[in-house]
């Protein structure tokens, strides 16, 4: 079935958009495989998603597969990537060089997926003034200025859960318009602020329960 592409207006639904990146990745390995052409029929067998779900998820972005032998590898990959936003690098900033904030400060992966951290904040004396991979850590009174000097757009929280809030609020008062939020607060914002909650454990209750089902079997 031949889907149309679609106008520009059309909100891209959020399961699409977490979807896409799958299908950046499913395109990389056919890539490294040596595969010129990729279908709908064969992502949908790799990672067990309906081909016609795969096929309406791809009409939101600017391809076109051919009859048969579906999308040319090397332009599916092009134009997720640009569509997904990981070719160009947004700045951020990183608040809490803890545990959890220095290990995203080390992750080289963040880049390729278009984030790069170009400062981070805290309050411990033994952190600021340091480098964690080449990032300078400052002290969280510095933020206001050194981000009307760099226009950072995006903040993410990596601090104790206590002053989530304040931080967050500080953030927006600096002028930050996306917050990546790591702590289990949910914070509060100005309808104007985006903001993406993130969290590792939110999804283990979920496997824990699924295990149990199993093993009960
Ligand atoms: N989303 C997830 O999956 C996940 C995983 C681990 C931790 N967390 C959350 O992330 C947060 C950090 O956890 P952690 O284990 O790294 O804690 P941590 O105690 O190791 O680190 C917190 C850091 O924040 C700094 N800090 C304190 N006050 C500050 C301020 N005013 N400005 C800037 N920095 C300040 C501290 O000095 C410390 O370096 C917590 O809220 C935790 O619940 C979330």
């Amino acid at each position: 079935m031949a889907v149309r592409s679609r106008k520009m207006t059309d909100k891209i639904p959020e399961p699409t958009l977490r979807r896409l990146p799958w299908y950046l990745s499913n395109a990389k390995l056919m890539k490294e495989k040596g595969e010129k052409y990729v279908s709908s029929t064969q992502i949908s067998r790799q990672i067990n998603i309906d081909a016609s779900q795969i096929a309406k998820d791809l009409s939101y972005v600017d391809i076109s597969g051919r009859t048969r032998v579906g999308y040319e590898v090397d332009l599916l990959i092009q134009v997720l990537e640009d569509f997904l936003g990981f070719t160009n690098l947004h700045k951020a900033y990183l608040f809490g060089v803890g545990s959890l904030g220095g290990a995203l400060l080390r992750d080289s992966g963040l880049s390729h997926f278009g984030l790069q951290i170009v400062g981070a904040f805290d309050i411990n004396p033994n952190l600021v003034g340091t480098t964690v991979e080449g990032i300078p850590i400052y002290h969280t009174d510095e933020f206001e200025e050194r981000r009307a000097k760099d226009g950072v757009k995006i903040g993410v929280l990596t601090v104790p859960i206590n002053i989530a809030q304040d931080i967050t609020d500080k953030m927006v008062a600096g002028g930050i318009q996306a917050v990546w939020n790591f702590t289990p607060f949910r914070i509060r914002v100005p309808e104007t602020i985006v903001v993406q909650n993130t969290s590792l454990y939110a999804h283990l209750a979920v496997m824990f329960n699924r295990l149990n089902e199993i093993i009960k079997k």
